[in-house]
């Protein structure tokens, strides 16, 4: 046994089965496991691309020889001498490869068979008289597998011998069985019997697992013409286990095709083993099962049956191209409906509506106009169908809309999102040549200033199609798939401009390359830029992308330059923090005097927009803490008292603002370096 071409592979399975194998030590069963455990390791490298078809077709043939010569030996020390269709149903049940081989047959419980034991007893009587035919009428049934009947020399026992011993003398006592009883010799040693109506008694032939059969049946003729003679016992011909080692005794099987050469596994020189010439008597069917020209189902050995499998799944692949050799290819997405052959379904929906037109759930808002009838773009052909559904269900925009005066402050950063976003969506005709809007703009400050607002702003406002996404969903939510999804994103995007693609933590995606980047997230970046460089857009695109970060200082210089307007977004003053509080206050029962609420905002200096909001609510958890907690079970929403300004002071004692001076000085520094701000 020697080792696959792919070394690599199971290398260290490959030589302890070989080592199993060679000790000399091992039993049958356990060659016929590490036999078929390398078939098993063929079929998987091979299916895993592993391995060249024509290697794997030259391993699989010596293994499938070497597997079935123990399989079908019929010598109790080397073989297993077991039915193929039974051994092959046990293979086909193995859950793994580490599972051992396990007979169905044990020494002890076969011979305490009363079938058995009448056949043994049957056996013993024909050999004592010599007699023939007869009245042996041993019924077999399932459970009681013969062939080792067979292997152990039963026939061959005399009246008084043990079954047990004369099982150690195997083959050798078989010899000693006269000829007019040869038919009763186990599997390879038996000679065909002439063809004759005169019944023979051969008790100790093997017989198919399931129907009972009168063993007069099985003195037929086996390949050549079968005679069906007793209807109760349909699988009478077909259960025989007879082979003749001498196949010019069976002229059909020498002259018909020979189906070795045109087995996928096939070396092209075939021999006995490797094409086992017997099959040819046998009138082919659609699935490859050997049946008897009377149509009975017949016996196959082991090594047909792997030859007849093979061939089988040999065949589904070439009907399925897709499909890899005998194993499940790898697809991206878990539950993913389609392969990548499968129809391609159109991200824009057809006007007439329907499964087919490939309408895709969750439509946002402001798509309306997409939703005209479009061709399928030729930009998306390219594209997995699965990243065109996870673009439109995932990253385009849901949520509740948000209106420009729910952003408090920040004027000037309004104003020219409302400049370069939403007028030219209006009206493209004149923002044209220099005016025509930049491709994108960056929106950078401290953290909770409101940037992500204003992407949720820009998605309801604009009248646009609007693509938000987290830059670190791109590098681990899709794991391996973020350039493709780049990729995917802008195609769609374009298909469905005019189009905004907000990218929220954008430094996650474009941070300074270095030494220590990992090669996927640079990969991402690179794709990214050449999107956002309008490289595989056209200069009428009008795909407009955002980014917001609170780390511009990371951000890629190359990276920089494409997000060609970059917009501070500060801390807020105290016109927008009184902004904030008075209409997060207008939701709740409060009684703030205008005063009071100006004290607030003085006493807020160096708070953001998010620490507004946690002040006001903390402050209006205040009126709660004041109750009993006995009370808050039954206490009802009228019975809480108003929010106080005594619940703010109480609210200044926790929260305090979350960027120091220092950030802050850092921002305006970048502001007044790369800022586009006045
Ligand atoms: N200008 C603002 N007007 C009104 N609310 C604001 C404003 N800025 C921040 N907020 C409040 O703070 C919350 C957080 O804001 P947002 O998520 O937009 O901050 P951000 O700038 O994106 O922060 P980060 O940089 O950490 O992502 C908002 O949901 C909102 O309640
Ligand atoms: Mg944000």
């Amino acid at each position: 046994m020697q080792a696959p071409c792919s070394r690599s592979v199971h290398l260290g399975e490959w030589q302890k089965n070989y080592f199993a194998v060679a000790s000399g030590t091992c039993t049958a069963g356990q060659k016929a496991d590490a036999y078929r455990a390398q078939i098993l390791r063929i079929q998987y490298a091979r299916a895993a691309s592993e391995l060249s078809p024509v290697c794997a077709a030259r391993l699989f043939k010596k293994y499938a020889e070497k597997y079935s010569s123990v399989m079908d030996s019929d010598n109790a020390e080397t073989g297993l001498n077991n039915y193929a269709e039974d051994i092959l149903a046990q293979a086909r049940s193995q859950q793994s490869d580490s599972d051992k081989w396990k007979s169905g047959l044990s020494v002890s419980h076969v011979f305490r068979m009363q079938k058995v034991q009448e056949m043994m007893q049957a056996g013993r009587r024909l050999r004592d008289s010599e007699l023939a035919p007869a009245d042996a009428s041993a019924v077999i049934h399932k459970a009681a597998a013969v062939s080792d009947v067979a292997q152990f020399g039963v026939c061959g026992g005399s009246a008084d011998s043990d079954p047990r011993t004369d099982s150690a003398r195997g083959t050798a006592r078989t010899q000693d069985i006269p000829e007019s009883s040869a038919s009763l010799k186990g599997p390879q040693s038996v000679q065909p019997p002439p063809v004759t109506d005169t019944p023979k008694m051969s008790p100790a032939v093997s017989v198919p697992f399931g129907e009972s059969v009168t063993a007069k049946s099985y003195a037929k003729p086996l390949f050549a013409s079968v005679r069906k003679e007793d209807d109760s016992s349909p699988k009478g011909a077909g259960g025989l286990n007879v082979f003749s080692s001498d196949q010019s005794r069976f002229p059909l099987a020498c002259e018909g095709p020979r189906e070795g050469t045109s087995a996928p596994y096939g070396s092209g020189t075939t021999d006995a083993h490797s094409a086992p010439a017997l099959r040819t008597a046998f009138s082919k069917t659609d699935d490859d099962s050997p049946r008897e020209e009377s149509g009975l189902p017949a016996f196959r050995t082991a090594r047909e049956q792997l030859w007849a499998e093979q061939r089988r799944q040999q065949r589904a692949a070439q009907r399925a191209p897709g499909c890899s050799h005998g194993g499940v290819k790898k697809s991206l997405g878990a539950g993913r409906s389609r392969g990548i052959f499968g129809k391609f379904v159109p991200p824009v929906p057809k006007q007439d509506g329907g499964e087919q037109s490939g309408g895709v759930p969750g439509r946002p808002r402001g798509a309306g106009r997409a939703e005209a009838a479009h061709p399928v773009d030729e930009r998306l052909k390219n594209l997995e169908p699965k990243m065109i559904e996870l673009i439109m269900s995932e990253v385009m925009d849901q949520g509740p809309p948000v209106s420009w005066d729910d952003i408090a402050g920040l004027e000037f950063a309004k104003a020219t999102i409302r400049e370069v976003v939403v007028w030219p969506m209006v009206r493209p005709d004149i923002f044209t040549g220099l005016r025509g809007p930049p491709k994108g703009i960056l929106l950078f400050g401290p953290p909770g200033t409101g940037k992500t607002l204003i992407g949720k702003c820009i998605a309801s406002q604009s009248g646009a199609t609007f693509f938000c996404i987290s830059a670190s969903s791109l590098t681990s939510k899709w794991v391996g798939e973020g350039e493709k999804m780049v990729r995917a994103l802008f195609a769609v995007a374009r298909c469905q401009q005019p189009a905004v693609i907000f990218i929220d933590e954008i430094d996650s995606l474009l941070s300074q390359r270095g030494d220590g980047e990992h090669e996927s997230s640079r990969r991402i970046k690179t794709e990214f830029l050449v999107q956002l460089d309008g490289a595989a857009t056209s200069a009428e695109d009008r795909v407009l992308v955002v980014g917001a970060t609170n780390r511009p200082q990371e951000i890629d210089e190359a990276a920089r330059r494409r997000l060609a307007k970059r917009l501070y977004i500060p801390l807020p003053e105290a016109p927008a923090r009184e902004q904030i509080v008075t209409s997060l206050m207008s939701r709740e029962r409060c009684q703030l005097s205008a005063e009071e609420v100006q004290r607030v905002v003085q006493r807020s200096q160096g708070f953001s927009g998010a620490d507004m909001t946690q002040l006001c609510r903390e402050a209006s958890l205040g009126p709660i803490r004041s109750l009993q907690a006995a009370d808050i079970a039954t206490v009802t929403p009228d019975q809480v008292r108003p929010i106080a300004y005594s619940d703010f002071e109480n609210a200044f004692r926790t929260v305090r603002p979350s960027v120091s001076p220092k950030d802050l000085e850092l921002y305006e520094d970048w502001n007044r370096t790369f800022g586009c701000g006045q």
